[in-house]
């Protein structure tokens, strides 16, 4: 069973922070009451008259100056209230997302291929508003309300129990309908969440795919899986205000059935000579009053029903476990052993499933090691296993003769620099882009990483030089150029294991030189694997690993391999004929 904290997702100082809300908001709507029993005393003395007394002056002044007093202290009351809820539930809200975006960060890569990009922006940014809200908005009144209309209540009863029964009487029916509908909310608020999740993702997939659309001259009408998830999307909005309205109004005519009742009981005690005219029509005001409260009350819950959706997913994103291991334990060589090693991106190793087959090789230290093999052999898996990315489902994979499996991702990250073809820039300068190798870095090495990588000279033709933003993932600049800033960022980072993925794109005859330039620069003394894809790049390679269909099939070097006569030979030479082509 989990506690209010837990339910909530609230970290320690949030749940303190919720409970001053509460109080805050409750001593609110008590100052609230203030000026409302100073009007009812102002009531009470101005129908004196009609009671044969007369009206004492002295009485309405101090009425008056209560009435300054009371609005004061309302002000005061709500200033603190506002403070105490909004800035704290902002507070909250934002180390809720940076909790999230950590534990993202952590999380196996396996997580992220069952997982849409859309979806964790929803569970960041969405699911975080809904909390934010219910937190800032929903519950410090929820409750502090409950704590004045019980306050009230048992004002009443002191008052006339009676009356204050009869008052009551209707609000556990209407609570009881709000729990009963509990289920049934449940189910609207999560198909709501869900129609809004397709929908983003199909926007997001609308976006993305906007070239494609221009292009193909479709319009937004056209791009139907869009339309359809907008549709459903607003269906289940109606559903879910209809669903939970029903219920709301319902209860509410329950309710306010208790102002019928208490007139019935009022006027009965009242001829029965039980009760004096004056105090009966004071409570009919109370009660006309505190009503009020209880119907916002019956209109909140329905949110707090829904925020638990949304919680319940947060709860499930940060219980996902995360990819731990040692930060401390030295790698002294870079010779990167697979022993054995199967595995597959599903977990199960069905024979159809599993992408790398019983691999058992040796990459050894301060050398160049190229993978080679057709496409889908299962190059680019090595490789990502080889940084930890994803798990090995058997065998183990060493550097330095440590099962990576007990390093700490991030940690076994620091030996490796990636270079890889989908270039990764962030909207930002491109000195930052490339500062990211090595946030300690001085400006002096930037500028160096950036000359070693040939981007100095193109860099300073653009406008603001170094200082230039990049636009998303850089679309603003040329894709050789993209591939030089990454060469450079990893030249800063200066890492001694380079994984790298030769570019499958043709890149014209100049960019090619520039980045064979850089990427010799980055290699020199380093351990490297490159995923080649061009076998005349992998001739002077120390070691060719040839994959085929997740195993290997051949190793050793280039001329080795030759005289094998096996597949490398066959793939070297229909390169070597397609050297030819052109148009
Ligand atoms: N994230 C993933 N989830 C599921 N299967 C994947 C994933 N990435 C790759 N695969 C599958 O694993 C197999 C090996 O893919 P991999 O990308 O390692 O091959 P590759 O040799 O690098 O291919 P290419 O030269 O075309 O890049 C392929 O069948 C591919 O479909």
């Amino acid at each position: 069973m989990l506690n209010l904290r837990e339910r909530l997702m609230l970290t320690h100082k949030g749940h303190s922070d919720l409970k001053k809300a509460i109080i805050a908001c409750t001593i609110t709507n008590l100052s609230l009451m203030l000026p409302f029993g100073i009007t009812i005393q102002i009531f009470v003395e101005l129908l004196k008259p009609f009671m044969g007394e007369t009206i004492s002056w002295t009485k309405m002044w101090i009425f008056f100056g209560l009435g300054i007093i009371a609005a004061v202290l309302v002000f005061l009351a709500s200033k603190n209230d506002y403070k105490k809820t909004y800035i704290a539930s902002y507070m909250e809200s934002e180390a809720n997302r940076t909790r999230i975006a950590e534990h993202i960060r952590k999380l196996p890569m396996s997580f992220f291929n069952a997982k849409d990009v859309s979806e964790l922006t929803t569970n960041i940014m969405g699911d975080c508003s809904t909390s934010e809200h219910v937190l800032s908005h929903i519950i410090p009144q929820l409750l502090a309300n409950a704590i004045s209309i019980t306050v009230i209540c048992l004002g009443l009863a002191a008052f006339d129990w009676r009356l204050a029964l009869t008052v009551f009487s209707t609000v556990p029916i209407a609570l009881l309908i709000i729990v009963l509908s509990k289920k049934i909310q449940n189910r609207l608020s999560e198909k709501h969440v869900e129609a809004k999740l397709k929908a983003s993702d199909q926007v997001q997939e609308y976006l993305e795919g906007i070239k494609v659309i221009k292009s193909c001259g479709l319009d937004g009408s056209k791009f139907s899986a869009l339309d359809n998830a907008l549709r459903y999307m607003k269906q289940m909005a109606i559903k879910l205000e209809f669903g939970t309205g029903v219920f709301v109004a319902g209860a509410q005519i329950v309710v306010q059935a208790g102002v019928g009742l208490t007139v019935f009981a009022g006027t009965y005690l009242l001829t029965g000579g039980k009760i004096e005219l004056i105090p009966l029509l004071m409570f009919f005001l109370i009660v006309v009053r505190i009503y009020g409260p209880i119907l916002t009350e019956l209109t909140l819950l329905p949110e707090l029903f829904y925020m638990q959706t949304s919680t319940r997913r947060m709860r499930r994103l940060i219980s996902t476990p995360i990819m731990e291991g040692d930060t401390e334990k030295e790698i002294k060589n870079y010779n990167i052993e697979f022993e054995n090693v199967s595995f597959s991106y599903t977990g199960n190793l069905a024979p159809e499933e599993t992408v790398i087959k019983d691999v058992s090789i040796s990459i050894p230290a301060n050398g160049i090691t190229a993978l080679v093999g057709p496409s889908g052999s299962g190059k680019s898996t090595l490789s990502k296993l080889i940084a930890r990315f994803w798990d090995v489902n058997k065998g183990v994979v060493k550097i330095g003769g440590i099962d990576i499996k007990i390093l700490d991702p991030e940690y076994l990250m620091d030996y490796m620099s990636f270079v890889f073809q989908d270039v990764v820039l962030f909207n930002d300068t491109i000195y930052n882009n490339i500062r990211i190798g090595n946030m300690d870095a001085t400006e002096e090495q930037i500028m160096e990483a950036a000359k070693a990588a040939c981007c100095h000279e193109f860099v300073n033709n653009l406008p603001d030089g170094y200082h230039t933003k990049l636009g998303e993932n850089g679309s603003t600049i040329s894709g050789g150029e993209r591939q030089r800033i990454s060469i450079a960022r990893a030249l800063l980072k200066n890492a001694p294991i380079v994984l790298l993925d030769e570019a499958t794109a043709s890149l014209d005859p100049e960019n090619e030189v520039l980045i064979q330039q850089a990427i010799s620069k980055l290699i020199e003394g380093k351990t490297v694997i490159v995923i080649a894809h061009r076998l005349r790049t992998v001739v002077s390679a120390d070691k060719i690993i040839i994959l085929d269909k997740g195993r290997v099939l051949e190793e050793g070097t280039h001329d080795e391999l030759l005289r094998e006569k096996g597949l490398y030979e066959r793939l070297y030479s229909i390169q070597n004929e397609n050297l030819g082509w052109s148009i």
